[in-house]
């Protein structure tokens, strides 16, 4: 988070309606911004600390400011006051406030604060020339995939999957997804929008205009970053909105038409349908992504599909041969770190998780004798 953010001006006033999310109750509090952290194309995100009575204060929190009244932005607030995962972020207090700058309205939504985003991490690495060690490449994955796997069960596509939609903290290996300002709640035989989601994370079917899309969009995006953690660099950088189907192409081999015609029956863009390179797909995934090893090509070689219906589910995904170190391994080493750290709670599962793994429990979880002792009692039932 840039020095220009952080010296942006902060605020502190009084707002009146301060929603908790955890008791739903509405109190008077006083708000304190710290620093600015974020900014996208609808609103900032802010660091702030809030109290009731200047005694205690509350937080670090990260405050998302948006133009309040807009139905595009208020399904975030929707969609936040039912999530309650590990791998997603957490909505504390909520409430609306008039921006002294422009007199309008904005809905405030104070998440949990985490100190970076996957992008960052990402960055990081790659600056200095390193690949991120494939054991965190891992260990996010898997929490992304977590994530996606109550979000899809409740229908909730997110829709806009990316590293900087991502929140990590490196040094306890926690992840969570944020930005739910472009999800939504998909109903069978209902078309949603097909522009969403940024370009270098968008699945084919959205490239060529499918707008009866599923949650499997989704899944596309993680494959990519995915193979974003492992490369340092997004995956397929289209330098338009049609060349984008080009890049995927070239590493997956041309669409088949098939797909077109059942994503977009009234698609009459670029088809790519020449190869673009010699050799097979697997060499390819093989050259590009050799530092996953084959259980990782395989993976990716199962998520970057075109079918959207031939794309593994997330249970499938984290019941995956890749994340099987996790489930043998208890610590980790954070970046530039010499002592391990304890991996955080990953099969720690819901009742509502255990009904949507359902049988693939097995293989996802490690074995009961080598779960941690505060693990036992949720999944033993
Ligand atoms: N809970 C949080 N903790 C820490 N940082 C956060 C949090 N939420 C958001 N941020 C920071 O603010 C940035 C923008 O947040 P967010 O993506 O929700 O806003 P947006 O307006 O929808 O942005 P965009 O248009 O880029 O998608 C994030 O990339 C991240 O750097």
């Amino acid at each position: 988070m840039s020095n220009s953010l952080s010296s942006a001006k902060c605020e502190e006033f009084i707002a009146n309606d301060v929603t908790s999310n955890r008791s739903n109750n509405t109190r008077r509090m006083l708000v304190k911004e710290y620093k600015k952290i974020g900014h996208g194309a609808f609103g900032t995100v802010v660091q702030a600390y809030i109290t009731p009575d200047k005694q205690k204060w509350y937080g670090p929190f990260a405050i998302k400011k948006v133009p309040a009244q807009t139905e595009y932005k208020s399904r975030e607030l929707q969609i936040l006051r039912i999530t309650d995962h590990p791998n997603v972020v957490r909505l504390e207090y909520f409430f609306t406030h008039v921006s002294p700058v422009d007199n309008k309205v904005y809905q405030h939504l104070a998440m949990e604060c985490l100190p970076e985003t996957l992008q960052l991490e990402i960055s990081r690495y790659s600056s200095n020339k390193l690949e991120l060690p494939l054991k965190h490449v891992k260990l996010y994955s898997y929490q992304i995939t977590r994530g996606m796997l109550y979000l899809h069960a409740f229908g909730i596509c997110h829709r806009d999957i990316k590293p900087s939609n991502i929140l990590v903290d490196p040094t306890t290996g926690v992840l969570k997804i944020c930005d739910f300002g472009s999800a939504k709640k998909l109903e069978q035989n209902q078309p949603s929008i097909s522009y969403i989601c940024s370009r270098f994370y968008r699945a084919p079917e959205l490239i060529v205009g499918c707008t009866q899309y599923t949650t499997q969009i989704d899944i596309w995006g993680l494959g990519c970053v995915i193979g974003e953690m492992l490369i340092g660099k997004a995956v397929f950088q289209g330098q338009e909105p049609l060349l984008q189907l080009r890049e995927i192409a070239k590493l997956l081999g041309p669409p088949d038409k098939k797909f077109i015609f059942f994503s977009n029956p009234a698609y009459d863009g670029p088809l790519f349908s020449k190869p673009l390179f010699s050799g097979s797909p697997q060499s390819r995934f093989e050259k590009h992504f050799g530092h996953a090893g084959s259980d990782g090509i395989d993976l990716l070689m199962k998520v970057l599909v075109y079918e959207p219906q031939l794309r593994l589910s997330p249970r499938r995904i984290l019941a995956h041969a890749f994340f099987g170190d996790l489930k043998k391994e208890e610590y980790f080493f954070p970046r530039g770190q010499t002592q391990p750290v304890q991996l955080p709670n990953l099969f720690q599962f819901s009742q509502f998780e255990l009904q949507v793994i359902g049988e693939y429990l097995d293989k996802i979880a490690p074995p009961k004798n080598k779960l941690r002792n505060d693990e036992e009692t949720a999944t033993v039932d």
